[in-house]
């Protein structure tokens, strides 16, 4: 009996959390008592064998600032992926209608150091996640944030999404290595994380704003990175800038950032 394989006589569907990149995701109450999230894939949307082979690994990731994979059901179709529940839904979302001053900088650093936490263990298990931004990060009750939906982005079918010319491609989180050669690592989630931090920083702004893809492409390849947030410390921009490094030699691995980011926060709340 494969322990990620769950049974849907043991899950009670409710509402629908929203329409996601594979279809509907409702929440799902598991043996009663467990709250969970559902993703119901849609046919066609994803490599389902090469995905249910990869569960097992899945399943073994565990950490705080991870969302926890529990397992799929796939001996019917469409397969679920059911997975732990987060009640407030993604940062972004989050970022966007909770006003500034709710936020503070300590909060704001805070879930930037809670989704460091999470990319730090999957680099330590060399788990690259491929699309990490703030819409691909959840809240929980108290603040907590955590990483949704990593090394996912492998299994979608539309190529709109997987190649890099694709209007669906994330370009604006992507570092010269991924626009050029789509060459993910660990250190290209380091520059997307970059870029989410400025997201938190920003409360939920776009990258680059209404620049055209075209215009985003040929700013990183230039060297050009995004502003300093208004209001936002000099030495976390430098983490931001860190982040950003052309190559990516020269970006720091999680383990670091995380070092860098609780020292910061740790002098920041002293204040
Ligand atoms: C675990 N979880 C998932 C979701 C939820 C709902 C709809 N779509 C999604 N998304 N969003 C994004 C997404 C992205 C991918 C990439 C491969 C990385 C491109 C692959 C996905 F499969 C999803 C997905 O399923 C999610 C994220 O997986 C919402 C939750 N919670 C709430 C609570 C209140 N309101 C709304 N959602 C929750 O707790």
């Amino acid at each position: 009996h494969d322990k990620w394989e769950i049974d849907p006589v043991e899950l009670v569907l409710k509402e629908v959390l929203g329409a996601g990149q594979f279809g509907v995701v409702r929440r799902g109450v598991w043996r009663g008592r467990i709250d969970t999230a559902v993703k119901m894939m849609k046919e066609g949307t994803m490599s389902e064998d090469d995905f249910i082979d990869e569960a097992k690994v899945m399943t073994q990731l565990q950490h705080q600032n991870l969302v926890q994979l529990y397992g799929v059901c796939s001996k019917h179709r469409p397969i679920y992926i059911v997975t732990e529940f987060m009640k407030h839904g993604s940062l972004f979302n989050y970022l966007r209608r909770t006003s500034p001053d709710q936020l503070g900088h300590a909060v704001l650093l805070d879930m930037c150091i809670q989704v460091c936490r999470g990319m730090a263990y999957l680099e330590r298990h060399n788990y690259i996640h491929r699309d990490l931004a703030t819409r691909n990060c959840l809240v929980g009750d108290e603040n907590v944030v955590k990483v949704a939906d990593f090394g996912l982005a492998r299994y979608v079918l539309d190529d709109q999404y997987t190649s890099s010319g694709g209007s669906k491609f994330p370009i604006k989180w992507a570092p010269p290595e991924v626009l050029n050669f789509t060459r993910f690592s660990s250190k290209s989630d380091v520059w997307a994380f970059g870029v989410l931090m400025w997201e938190v920083f920003t409360c939920g702004k776009v990258p680059y704003g209404r620049l055209t893809n075209t215009e985003v492409v040929n700013r990183v390849q230039h060297g050009q990175v995004l502003e300093k947030p208004k209001g936002c410390l000099d030495e976390i921009y430098k983490v931001m800038r860190l982040c950003w490094g052309q190559t990516p030699e020269i970006r720091p691995p999680f383990r670091v950032l995380k070092e860098e980011l609780t020292t910061i926060s740790q002098r920041v709340l002293a204040d």
